[in-house]
């Protein structure tokens, strides 16, 4: 038996499946995000720690005798967060997440370094791991003088799990501090903006064991001794591992907090000035490229408070299928932008408010709005060559038919939908386990799931998407000047 945990930004998932990578069980905990100021993002990781175990204490519970037969667990988790710990292995303060863009002057100071865009094959975005450790050590310098290393937020969870820290490829290509080509610790990245390599953690394989859980944890939680850790990956790689997505041509999009649209590559191909993300991927001498859009359904989450109603409700009254694009359209700058404007400053908007406005009205505009943004990362994709003609739809946003139908239509692609289950991280870092435990290939574990149903661009509603998308893209200028 094998466990993927996944720390989301939404909670954290524990998925139990057997050697064949076939789900047993599986367990949530739910975690909340602090934006204590405008364009602040953080989590403690304690609270990551008491979600993880009580999603596996879950397992224990419901599903004894398959824990009893544990051998592995893989990690995942959201990316780039930067996680402070002192000497001692204590955190200074708490993590710095992946859609905290307080360090935009940082951002863009390095961005501008030498060397930067071409080692690292990426522009340094404010939500990256390098510029906010440097707003630390501009703003917090008494956290800064007692930083002896930075996790990123799935390797303090693994580091928990075993006592070691260490991470892996596709996680650490997202910190600014990696030669992404090379797969290793750029020494220059790391001079020139002011870190040091035995701050680092080890880097490894995302398939590779990196130690065997604790003892005083596995007594606690009942488990057997030796279960093996495996390394993982940031939660977009594992789900490429999760979906199968290995090689060229093979992708999917992702409807989680943020919003991905991710293309597997053969080979290292960064076009950084793009603002797509070119990255390790989690299993050894691959990368892929992406485009990244920081509010996809926490745009419907802000709806969702704002209304008083659950995320489920308010696509339940869209119905399962599209009529064409309303009026009303909906930037989805929440926590600014990445792919393809980088502007953490941008905010979001609705343009057309119209007095008969409607909850069901908003609820479309955000459906739109995201998905136009993701139609923008398509566009910047194919600027570095990555193509893609079909993807798969993963995460909480997919449960959607009606937002997935409009994808289709706006990407112009066939979408398909997996059969019902889990094929996203959990399931990529547990495939990744099986893989570090057993050395079995991870071609012949990550394989691509069954499809439930595709779903087909709507030939007769596709040039009012087109109309209404060309009108969103020309909306990003005027929004920017005015703010
Ligand atoms: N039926 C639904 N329609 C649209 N969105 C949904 C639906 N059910 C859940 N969601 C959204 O999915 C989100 C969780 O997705 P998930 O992929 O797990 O996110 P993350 O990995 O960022 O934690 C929830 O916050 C919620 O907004
Ligand atoms: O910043 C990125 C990728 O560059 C995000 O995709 C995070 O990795 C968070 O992912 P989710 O919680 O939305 O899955």
């Amino acid at each position: 038996m094998f466990i993927g945990l996944d720390l989301g930004t939404s909670g954290v998932r524990a998925l139990l499946v057997d050697e064949a990578g076939t789900a047993i069980n599986s367990a949530e905990a739910a975690l909340t995000v602090a934006h204590p100021y405008p364009g602040w993002s953080e989590q403690n990781p304690a609270d990551w720690v008491a979600a993880a175990m009580t999603a596996l204490r879950q397992l224990c519970e419901d599903t004894p005798e398959e824990m009893a037969r544990l051998r592995g667990i893989g990690l995942s988790g959201h990316m780039h967060g930067a996680t402070l710990l002192d000497q001692s292995g204590e955190v200074l303060r708490p993590c710095l997440l992946w859609n905290d863009t307080r360090s935009h002057d940082q951002a863009q100071r390095f961005d501008a370094l030498p060397g930067m865009r071409q080692i690292s094959g990426n522009i340094v975005f404010p939500g990256f791991t390098a510029p906010k450790v440097a707003w630390v050590a501009e703003n917090e310098p008494e956290m800064f003088a007692k930083l002896a290393k930075v996790l990123l937020p799935k390797d303090y969870l693994s580091y928990w799990l075993t006592g070691r820290m260490v991470s892996d490829m596709s996680d650490s290509a997202g910190t600014s501090w990696l030669d992404v080509g090379a797969r290793a610790w750029s020494p220059e990245l790391l001079a020139a903006t002011g870190m040091r390599v035995d701050q680092m953690p080890e880097l490894v394989e995302g398939s590779d064991v990196i130690g065997s859980m604790r003892p005083d944890l596995a007594a606690d939680l009942g488990l057997p001794e030796g279960v093996q850790v495996v390394a993982g990956g940031g939660d977009n790689a594992a789900s490429a591992c999760g979906v199968g997505a290995l090689s060229e041509g093979d992708g999917f999009v992702s409807l989680g907090t943020s919003g991905v649209l991710l293309a597997a590559r053969d080979g290292f191909a960064p076009r950084a000035e793009s603002a797509v993300h070119t990255f390790c991927h989690a299993i050894p001498g691959a990368w892929y490229q992406m485009g990244v859009i920081l509010a996809a359904t926490d745009s419907l989450n802000w709806l969702s408070r704002i209304v008083g109603a659950r995320p489920a409700e308010l696509t339940a009254e869209l119905g399962d299928t599209i009529a064409g694009p309303g009026n009303l359209r909906f930037l989805p700058y929440l926590s600014g932008e990445r792919t393809p404007h980088n502007d953490s400053a941008v905010r979001g908007a609705f343009v057309g408010l119209d007095i008969a406005s409607t909850r069901t009205d908003l609820t479309r505009a955000v459906v739109e709005g995201v998905s136009f943004a993701l139609r923008d990362n398509l566009e910047a994709l194919r600027l570095t060559g990555a193509d893609l003609s079909r993807v798969l739809a993963i995460g909480g946003g997919a449960r959607s038919r009606y937002w997935i139908e409009v994808l289709a239509t706006v990407l112009n692609m066939p979408v398909d939908l997996p059969e019902q289950g889990d094929f996203g991280a959990a399931l990529g870092a547990a495939r990744l386990a099986i893989c570090g435990v057993t050395g079995a290939a991870p071609s012949d574990v990550m394989t691509k799931p069954p499809v439930a149903e595709t779903i087909l661009p709507r030939a007769d509603l596709r040039a009012a998407y087109d109309d209404a998308y060309a009108a969103f893209a020309a909306s990003y200028p005027t929004l920017k000047a005015m703010q």
